[in-house]
């Protein structure tokens, strides 16, 4: 089995007084989606800013081999680690082009910019459009390009389809699978349809520690356990929209 590219032991944050993470271990396999499920509170938008650096932590946080918690938010980007936050955070008064521009960290980018166009024809279409008059699936695009146009290995995204009417959960779905045949994912997802189809392994947290890690088919096979875990069942919970359900 592949060496992970991100291994988190014994992970700590506090936020204020509250100790949020109490010792998260999880690996994400490369060239994999991990999706990291969890009931509100359970600490997994926590885990992604720790990840980052947007949170300090106590623990390890190793990325391809390389500890990274020394290192300031800027050096774990440049390494290699995009992130797609649950608001989107788009420029709403600059265009998609201003803000898939901003974006681009290296010179590289503008050969991305092709590759990024071709995942979202919609986004190229409209290029001359102010971010804030776009639909919030098609800022989910922007939020998704960005992280694109730059050599990321490993894309931490947050909640891509919060919100979505299923017509666009189903789109989402599809640019984040075409993302995946490039690049590895951790995804924090509520839809369980959507991990579902998007993931491979699976790590649940509850209050701040892992209770469960393995293979996200096995889990969603397993309507009681997935239940227990998470609270939902799979075969009613959230969201089994139109568009998300199924394989293809
Ligand atoms: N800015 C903050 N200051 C203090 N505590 C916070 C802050 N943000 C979140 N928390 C607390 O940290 C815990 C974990 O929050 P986190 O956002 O990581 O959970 P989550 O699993 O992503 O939940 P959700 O699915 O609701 O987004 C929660 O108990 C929350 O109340």
């Amino acid at each position: 089995m592949s060496a992970p590219l991100l291994e988190v032991k014994d992970l700590h944050v506090y936020r204020g007084e509250a100790h949020v993470l109490q010792g998260v271990d999880l690996a994400v396999r490369p060239n994999r989606v991990t999706a990291l499920l969890g009931r509100n509170g359970a600490g997994k938008t926590t885990t992604l800013l720790a990840v980052l650096g947007l949170l300090p932590g106590r623990g390890t946080v190793r990325f391809d081999g390389e500890d990274l918690l020394a290192e300031r938010t800027p050096a774990r980007v440049r390494r290699g680690i995009g992130y797609v936050p649950e608001d989107r955070e788009v420029f709403t008064a600059l265009t998609v082009e201003e803000n898939l521009r901003l974006a681009a960290r290296t010179p590289e980018a503008a050969d991305r910019l092709d590759m990024v166009h071709e995942l979202f024809p919609d986004l190229a279409a409209r290029r001359k459009q102010r971010a804030g008059s776009l639909s919030g699936g098609q800022q989910q695009m922007v939020a998704i390009a960005r992280a694109l146009l730059n050599p990321n290995r490993l894309l931490l995204v947050d909640e891509p389809t919060k919100g979505l009417a299923p017509v666009v959960v189903r789109d989402v779905v599809a640019a984040l699978e075409k993302v995946a045949e490039q690049t590895t994912v951790l995804l924090v997802e509520q839809n369980l349809r959507v991990a579902e189809r998007l993931a491979t392994d699976v790590v649940v947290l509850d209050h701040g520690t892992v209770v469960h890690r393995g293979d996200m088919a096995e889990l969603f096979a397993d309507t009681d356990r997935a239940s227990a875990l998470l609270g939902v069942s799979a075969a009613t919970g959230p969201a089994r929209g139109p568009s998300a359900g199924g394989r293809s």
